[in-house]
């Protein structure tokens, strides 16, 4: 008898086609997992290290999608994210949405379906907030017994067939409108061994990085995904990708929502997308990286030679001087980077450096535009400074 837990990096490697994909014959799981009934118990006294099946914010049992049309998510999470989630200030607060939609889902050529703008949406602006049809960890420890010694592309496959029967339990929670919703998403892992819910998970979940508790330090979080969840979603989740992207999402705990902004001014018909790459790797890199979602991206970073060294020298470039932050700035504009946290930076410098020199105008001017971005922890900031605010765009 073997017994191994599985890192999480093993799931990796599986994608594309994987021969004999599927359960390996003799191995006995121990999981335990709690399923709960009331979404506002307390966690205390529940084994830490058990996943908990929980529906947030909590519902009535008889709650419909039409009655209570700002949702609610089934989690699988672990009990401290929980309790984190239920003492978050405000928490479950009303989604804030956009006073008209401007939006809609249409085919895309060459990547199924994607998002397209209806009317004219201005950078900064919420495009949309709502709440996932699931949320689960980016990695869950599971101890699983062997009968025999496995090779490690068996193990991967034991570990992907035991986290579908773990989602299968999340997924039979759901309404039967969000099962819909949910099968109707893009599935980029019918290859590979990943089961249906696990392999729609995969292609279409968003992380969230913000329901850490400590439990893990940084370091884990980053190499290993420790504390992240994966977040599947509706509509956002229909967004397809661009290395030069005109959105950016960010998961909101207080309305327990994810809500994406425009990152630029985007004309009426645009078709909306994001990252799924780190915005700072170069061409080959990202193209790596978007191995799993089937697709070898063409955007126009990816077809434009210079690009590779325009994308490194703007995250690197200096931002000592005005002129500096000015030249950074054009370059991250010219390679479509407005949602990168160093465009944020780079405003906030210069916003200093403006007030270290005692002009208030153009101070209050890159204050404003860094308020006008809402996705970054610096827009609090920016709206702190008293400065002169005035109520136009820059
Ligand atoms: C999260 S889904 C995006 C929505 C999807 N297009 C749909 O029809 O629901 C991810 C999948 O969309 C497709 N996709 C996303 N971005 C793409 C791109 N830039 N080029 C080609 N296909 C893309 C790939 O098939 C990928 O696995």
């Amino acid at each position: 008898m073997f017994s191994v837990v599985v890192p999480s990096e093993l799931l990796e490697r599986s994608h594309g086609f994987v021969e004999n994909a599927g359960r390996p014959e003799g191995y006995e799981a121990q999981r335990t997992i709690l399923k709960e009934r009331d979404a506002l118990a307390p966690t205390e006294g529940l084994d830490s290290d058990n996943t908990l099946y929980t529906t947030q914010p909590s519902i009535r049992m008889d709650a419909t999608p039409a009655a209570f049309s700002d949702g609610w998510t089934e989690c699988l999470l672990y009990p401290d994210v929980k309790a984190l989630i239920l003492t978050t200030p405000g928490f479950p607060s009303p989604l804030f949405r956009p006073s008209s939609r401007g939006y809609r889902l249409g085919p895309s050529p060459n990547k199924g379906r994607g998002l397209f703008t209806t009317r004219k949406i201005s950078a900064g602006d919420l495009v949309l907030s709502e709440r996932p049809l699931t949320l689960t960890p980016a990695w869950i420890s599971t101890r699983v017994r062997y009968l025999k010694e496995l090779t490690a592309e068996e193990k991967v496959q034991t570990q992907i067939y035991e986290w579908e029967q773990t989602f299968k339990v999340l997924f039979d929670r759901l309404h039967p409108d969000y099962r819909t919703a949910f099968m109707a998403l893009a599935n980029s892992h019918q290859r590979d061994g990943s089961g249906p819910i696990g392999g729609i998970i995969r292609t279409n979940a968003l992380g969230v990085r913000c329901l850490q508790t400590g439990r893990y330090s940084a370091e884990e979080a980053r190499t290993l995904r420790r504390g992240i969840y994966s977040a599947v979603c509706r509509e956002i989740s229909r967004l397809n990708h661009s290395c030069s992207p005109n959105t950016t999402a960010k998961f909101d705990v207080a309305s327990f929502s994810y809500q994406l902004f425009a990152a630029r001014d985007i004309p009426k018909g645009e078709e909306l997308k994001f990252s799924y790459t780190a915005l700072n790797a170069l061409a080959e890199a990202r193209q790596t990286e978007l191995e799993p979602y089937g697709f070898r991206c063409t955007c126009s970073a990816c077809r434009t030679p210079e690009s590779d060294a325009r994308r490194a020298l703007s995250f690197v470039f200096p931002v000592e001087t005005i002129e500096d932050c000015l030249e950074k700035l054009s370059l991250l504009e010219e390679e479509g980077l407005q949602v990168a946290e160093e465009y944020c930076e780079t405003l906030k410098s210069l916003m200093n450096l403006y007030l270290g020199r005692g002009d208030v105008h153009n101070a209050s001017k890159y204050a404003r535009k860094l308020a006008s971005r809402p996705w970054s922890p610096l827009a609090d900031l920016a709206r702190s400074y008293p400065l002169h605010f005035n109520r136009s765009r820059c």
